[in-house]
């Protein structure tokens, strides 16, 4: 493994994100590219390894990087007591191991004025990254602008599928079966060419300040995730506090004339109101689990995302306080996939998603964000937000996924309504 990295602190013509991504891009290695909510500077990682390994996430023992896993980990959680250490698949085929994790070979910081900090790891990758990325910059300059038309590729049964599975699950949750589930699906767009993921990422960042934003390239896979998620899922900063958030519950941020709602009147109904609820408890279970008593809990209140508002409550430890270093890590092992994505009870839930979703969700619902990052060299820090309101890109072609929670209240009508404009999050920016 490589560790040691050199600081190029003398930076005289300083290359943008765009050109360490099409770097990335050009040599085959898998990027990340983000953007913190309420920050402005931008963050980026390249590995040097072509094919990811698949880790296990535990935030003591990973390196500096960038963790993206499947919304199927449930595998890795029930892994919780394995001696946590990152496990390749190719090693261990049995592995339960199944985040993928860039290590960050190289990492850039950029704030308003450009590039601030990079780090290239010393290596023969590493002097063969440092000379494309001189060679693209001088290129760079001569591409001209283009303009991307987007067309929804049609699917006919999209919705008479959807609307059925819904009142499946709304007559299983009235037989007592669960008591909610989250049920995705997706939809397809067509670009005119393939799009630029830096322009599509700075827009996405413009439009939506308290998101996080990424875009993450996994060669490999062909795939490109991009997304705009307002849920986190668990922090554990510099100084030791860890969050999470539980988040459900979902209208649209305007009025039917188009001008923006106040988040303060927004009006909530019984559905809502215990969809929310039975995310909140189910953190508070898992607190419970590990008999931690000594959390902030802040709400619900509204919070805005973007087009949407949603209900949500914050949760915040002093992990120094009750001298648990570790809390980010259980935590997340207990906490994903957590109701806001998949159900209560979890595994009937997950059940029904396996057996119900026509799709692969794939990286849609599980989690990523940045590792043991020391951004303002205050010490390292880990943010790991839930992977909604994203979107594959494969070439030309980009697959959007959204998702609605169920409950036995549930109208199926109006769930397919709330997914078309979870999709619109996006879809309104790259169009
Ligand atoms: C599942 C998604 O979002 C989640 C589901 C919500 C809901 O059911 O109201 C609200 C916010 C998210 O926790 C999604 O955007 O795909």
């Amino acid at each position: 493994m490589q560790t040691e990295h050199v600081i190029n602190s003398v930076i005289t013509t300083r290359p943008s994100a765009i050109d360490f991504w099409e770097t990335a891009q050009t040599l085959g290695f898998p990027a990340a590219l983000w953007r913190l909510p309420n920050q402005r500077d931008k963050h980026l990682i390249v590995s040097f390894d072509e094919v990811l390994p698949r880790v296990s996430a535990d935030l003591e023992e990973l390196p500096a990087g960038f963790a993206i896993s499947p919304f199927d980990n449930l595998a890795t959680t029930a892994a919780t007591n394995q001696s946590a250490r990152m496990v390749f698949d190719q090693v261990e085929t049995d592995s339960p191991a199944r985040t993928l994790f860039l290590r960050a070979d190289v990492q850039a910081h950029f704030s308003a004025n450009g590039l601030s900090d990079m780090t290239v790891s010393s290596s023969a990758d590493g002097d063969s990254f440092r000379k494309r990325l001189a060679g693209l910059r001088n290129r760079r300059s001569n591409t001209p602008p283009t303009s991307l038309v987007v067309t929804a590729l049609p699917d006919p049964d999209a919705q008479t599928q959807y609307v059925r599975n819904v009142a499946k699950a709304v007559d299983a949750m009235r037989q007592g079966e669960f008591r909610k589930v989250v049920l995705s699906r997706t939809k397809r767009v067509q670009f005119s060419e393939a799009p630029n993921a830096v322009a599509l990422f700075d827009r996405l960042c413009e439009r939506y300040p308290t998101a996080f934003i990424s875009a993450v390239s996994i060669p490999e896979k062909g795939q490109i995730w991009m997304s705009a998620t307002p849920e986190r899922l668990v922090s554990q900063d510099a100084h030791g506090i860890f969050r999470t958030v539980s988040l459900a519950g979902t209208q649209s941020a305007f009025e039917p004339d188009g001008t923006p709602k106040r988040p303060s009147e927004a009006m909530w109904s019984q559905k809502e109101i215990e969809e929310q609820a039975l995310v909140s408890r189910y953190i508070i279970e898992c607190f419970k689990k590990i008999r931690l008593r000594e959390y902030l809990e802040e709400g619900p209140k509204t919070i805005i995302a973007g087009n949407l508002m949603h209900l949500g409550t914050q949760f915040t430890v002093d992990t120094h306080a009750v001298r648990y270093p570790q809390l980010g890590t259980v935590m997340l092992r207990l906490l994903h996939p957590t109701s806001a994505v998949c159900g209560v009870p979890r595994d009937t839930a997950f059940a029904f998603i396996n057996q119900h979703e026509t799709h692969d969700r794939e990286l849609y619902s599980g989690f990523l964000g940045p590792v043991n990052i020391d951004a303002n060299n205050e010490g390292p820090a880990s943010h790991l937000f839930v992977h909604i309101r994203c979107m594959k890109l494969e070439g030309k072609q980009a697959t959007l996924y959204a998702g609605a929670g169920l409950t036995e209240d549930s109208v199926p009508e109006r769930e397919w309504q709330e997914t078309e404009m979870k999709c619109q999050t996006l879809l309104s920016v790259i169009s």
